[in-house]
């Protein structure tokens, strides 16, 4: 299996390389050269399996000669024994034709761990051959950052530093990425927003000099691997509904794009999906997006649910980059349109095959909080904002098809809006009780690209 960037003039390398190199050399995002397909028997006989028997058989095609079989086989069962739940990924009933899939049972509390566990993994087996040392950068609007830390605390062949908005991240999260004590680990609260952390993050990427010297490796959703092992629990949850012989739809909150990006995976894999719904807060651009054919960039405004406060939605270049078959030259252009001018327009073509593959719609901050409060009234399950985002999308595209809205977090990340729409105070658990009596340790820096680079070499060399 070889990889290839969304822009075409990057070299083509292995699943190895790609996971350690994340942005591809031309700036854009590796993708598979083609997209393996599992058979209906294949896919069927994964009802009963375990979540692991099931990221086995859905990975496998994906990594070449990366692993052994036994060796991937181990990394996976090493990823996901610190999961709380024996289902890893367990599906709720919220009304006749909805479900809830819970993504919270990981280590810090959100979707992420799915990924992150196991690329934690991956990285660490590759290292260990190569015997080499790498400087990972993140950029996290609160929910990967966490992940990041808790994956790679404590290596001593990896230095961890995580951008985050200052003051916009839940102090659960803030909490959770300032108060690791392990020396390899940085948190730095940028002046800005996502967005803004994410380009420093991508323009380090571009600087050659400093991404060699630095050996920069990345963890955001950049990184194909992050992708790939999200994929997984489309899989596991819509077999245990009865795919493949029967259909399922998906709602999934949104902001990066990875996630639901993901699903389109799943789906091309040859799993049944009827409906990818995409559900954005008051942040909307991936709806607007759809709904005029034009991508135009807008500042962010902070919500109640705000790992989805993002505008420049990095892995929509990779739906591009499929919407128009392939076509390298075409999404550089596009990308760079975005850069320059704020915007651009997709052509008929394209939108028409995005519009078939996507639906979409949005939550308003109002929308979100009654949604939290009407949902612990009905099924007694306390959503946080993201996934109460899901659910009130989710409602307006329910039909004869079983609806799977994706719950991307603990609502305990967010007890100030969970508090606010319920009354109720979501409780921490307990490896986590005292999160608030741990001392924090974080380094405020400007949005500034020459004194971040500056501050991370510094760092890293002593
Ligand atoms: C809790 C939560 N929900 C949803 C999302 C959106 O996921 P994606 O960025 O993959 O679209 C994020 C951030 O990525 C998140 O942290
Ligand atoms: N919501 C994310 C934003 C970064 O997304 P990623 O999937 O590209 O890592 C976060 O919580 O940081």
């Amino acid at each position: 299996m070889q990889y290839i960037s969304t822009r075409g003039e990057a070299p083509v390398l292995s699943f190895e390389d790609a996971m350690m190199t994340g942005l591809a050399r031309d700036g854009g995002l590796y993708v598979p050269q083609e997209i393996p397909g599992l058979d209906a028997d294949t896919i069927a006989a994964m009802a009963g399996q375990s979540y692991e028997d099931i990221a086995f058989t859905v990975m496998r095609p994906f990594i070449g000669d990366t692993f052994t079989d036994a060796e991937f086989r181990e990394l996976i069962a090493a990823a996901y024994s610190g999961f709380d739940h024996a289902a890893r990924a367990p599906l709720k009933q919220l009304d006749a034709n909805h479900f809830l899939l819970e993504l919270f049972h990981g280590p810090t509390l959100a979707f992420k761990d799915f990924a992150m566990q196991l690329i934690g993994q991956m990285f660490q087996a590759s290292l260990t051959r190569s015997g080499k040392r790498i400087t990972i950068v993140g950029a996290t609007s609160g929910d990967t950052g966490s992940a990041a830390i808790e994956a790679f605390r404590g290596l001593s062949n990896v230095d961890v530093f995580i951008l985050f908005p200052h003051g916009r991240v839940s102090e659960v999260q803030r909490r959770q990425m300032t108060t690791p004590t392990e020396g390899n680990v940085h948190a730095l609260a940028m002046d800005g927003d996502f967005d803004d952390c994410q380009a420093a993050l991508k323009d380090m990427f571009n600087d050659f000099d400093f991404r060699d010297a630095v050996n920069l490796a990345g963890v955001n959703s950049i990184n194909w691997g992050r992708v790939l092992a999200q994929v997984v629990y489309y899989f596991s949850s819509a077999v245990s509904l009865g795919a493949p012989h029967r259909k399922v739809s998906f709602t999934v909150p949104t902001g990066n794009f990875g996630d639901i990006f993901a699903g389109y995976i799943a789906k091309r894999m040859g799993l049944p999906i009827e409906q990818l719904v995409i559900a954005t807060n008051q942040n909307d651009i991936l709806h607007r997006t759809l709904q005029t054919g034009a991508q135009v960039k807008e500042g962010v405004t902070p919500s109640i649910s705000p790992s989805m406060d993002i505008q420049v939605s990095s892995n929509f270049e990779r739906a591009l980059f499929y919407a128009y078959g392939q076509d390298g030259a075409v999404v550089a252009e596009q990308m760079q349109d975005l850069k320059d001018k704020g915007g651009f327009t997709i052509s008929q073509g394209a939108i028409e095959m995005l519009r078939d593959t996507f639906a979409s719609g949005r939550a308003s901050e109002d929308e979100t909080s009654a949604t939290i409060a009407a949902e612990v009234k009905r099924s007694g399950e306390l959503l946080c904002p993201h996934s109460a985002v899901g659910v009130k999308v989710a409602e307006d595209h329910l039909g004869a098809v079983p609806m799977i809205t994706l719950a991307t977090a603990h609502p305990a990340k967010f007890p100030a809006a969970v508090e606010q729409a319920t009354g109720q105070h979501p409780p921490l658990p307990p490896h986590m009780a005292d999160l608030f009596d741990r001392e924090e340790r974080v380094t405020r820096v400007p949005n500034d690209l020459a004194a971040l680079q500056a501050l991370i070499t510094e760092r890293i060399q002593t």
